[in-house]
C-alpha cells in the first residue's frame, strides 16, 4: 500500500519554475593530428583523431556570455598540436598529459574528457625491404582510448574498434527454443563473423599502455580463434574472460559485437551440392552479441562508462 500523500505528490510533479544548467561539457572534436618521427632516416608515423572537451566553470558562459571561464575550443585544439610536438606516445598517456594540463592551469576547470583513436600505418615492403618513410595504411582495428578526469581522479578506458574476423569452422548454434516463429536451421558447422568492439577499464594509469593494447589485442585474437563456439555469446564471454586472466590492470571489459551472418547458398536450382562452400555474406539484419565481462570483486566505476555509449 502506498504511503505517499497528496501533498507530497504534488511536490514531487510540480515544478518550482527555475531553469538551471545541467551537466555540460564543450571542447574540440576531432582534431585530425598527424606526427612524423624523424630523429632518424627511419621515420615513425603516429595518425590520431584526438577529441578534447571541458568541465567546470561555465555558468556564466551560459547565463551571460560571460566567456571570462570559457577556454576556447580553438585554444583546446592548439594545445593538442602544440603536445605533439614532444611527441604523442601511447594514446592513453597523450590523453592524460593534456587533461592534466587544463585542470592544473585553469583553476576553475574541474575535469574533462579526452578520447583519442589511433590509425596504423605499416611499412611499405620493397624488392630491398621495409621503406624507411613509405607506408601503407592497415585498414585493421582502430584503436581507442577515452580519458575522463573528475578532479584529480583519472579514469581510463581503451579499446579497439572494427577488428573483423572469421572462422570458416569451429562454430555450432543448436538448441535453441523454437516456436512457432522460429525458422532457423540448426547447425553444426557454420561460418562465424564479427567485428569486434570492444573496450577495456583500467584500474591504474601506472601501464604500459602500448604493450597492454598488443596483448589484449592478441589475446582476444587467439580467444576468437581457439573457441569451439556453440553461440557467439560464449567466444565474446571466453575472449573477456582471456584478457582478465592475463592483464591484472584491467578490471572489466565491455564487447558489442555484430554477428555478420553467412548464409548457405542453394545451389539445387542448378543442379549442384554445396557442401558448405558457397555463402551469401548478408551486411543486414545481423545479430548484436555485446556483454561485459568483469572481476566479481571490484568495485564499479561508473564515471569512467559515463559518456562511452555504444555498449549495454
Ligand atoms: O551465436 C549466435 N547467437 C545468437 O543469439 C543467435 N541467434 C541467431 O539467430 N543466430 C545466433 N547465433
Amino acid at each position: 500500500m502506498s504511503t505517499t500523500t497528496t501533498a507530497e505528490q504534488s511536490a514531487a510533479t510540480q515544478s518550482s519554475g527555475a531553469i538551471v544548467l545541467g551537466d555540460n561539457q564543450w571542447g574540440k572534436a576531432e582534431v585530425r593530428l598527424v606526427r612524423v618521427d624523424r630523429s632518424t632516416p627511419r621515420h615513425e608515423i603516429t595518425d590520431v583523431n584526438v577529441s578534447s572537451q571541458l568541465r567546470g566553470g561555465q555558468e556564466a558562459t551560459h547565463r551571460e556570455g560571460d566567456n571570462s571561464r570559457c577556454v576556447a575550443t580553438d585554444t583546446q585544439k592548439n594545445t593538442i598540436y602544440a603536445f605533439a610536438r614532444d611527441g604523442v606516445g601511447a594514446i592513453e598517456d597523450f590523453a592524460i598529459r593534456l587533461g592534466q594540463h587544463f585542470v592544473e592551469d585553469f583553476e576553475w576547470i574541474e575535469g574533462g574528457r579526452w578520447e583519442i583513436e589511433q590509425y596504423s600505418w605499416n611499412r611499405i615492403e620493397t624488392s630491398d625491404g621495409e621503406h624507411d618513410h613509405a607506408f601503407v595504411r592497415n585498414n585493421q582495428e582502430t584503436r581507442t582510448t577515452v580519458v575522463q578526469r573528475d578532479g584529480d581522479e583519472v579514469f581510463v578506458v581503451s579499446g579497439l574498434t572494427d577488428l573483423v574476423v572469421l572462422k570458416s569452422t569451429g562454430s555450432e548454434f543448436h538448441g535453441f527454443p523454437r516456436d512457432r516463429y522460429t525458422t532457423l536451421v540448426e547447425t553444426d558447422d557454420r561460418i562465424l563473423a564479427t567485428s569486434v568492439t570492444s573496450r577495456w577499464r583500467y584500474t591504474t594509469t601506472d601501464v604500459d599502455f602500448d604493450a597492454v593494447y598488443a596483448k589484449v589485442r592478441a589475446i582476444q585474437l587467439e580467444a576468437f580463434a581457439t573457441t569451439h563456439s556453440l553461440a557467439l555469446q560464449q567466444t565474446l564471454f571466453a575472449m573477456g574472460k582471456a584478457v582478465l586472466e592475463a592483464v591484472p590492470e584491467i578490471a572489466e571489459i565491455k564487447f558489442s559485437m555484430p554477428n555478420k551472418h553467412h548464409f548457405l547458398v542453394d545451389l539445387a536450382p542448378f543442379g549442384l551440392d554445396n557442401p558448405n562452400e558457397v555463402f551469401y555474406a548478408a551486411d543486414r539484419p545481423y545479430g548484436l552479441i555485446e556483454a561485459t565481462v568483469l572481476r566479481e570483486d571490484v568495485p564499479a566505476e561508473p564515471r569512467a562508462w559515463a559518456t562511452v555509449t555504444g555498449f549495454c
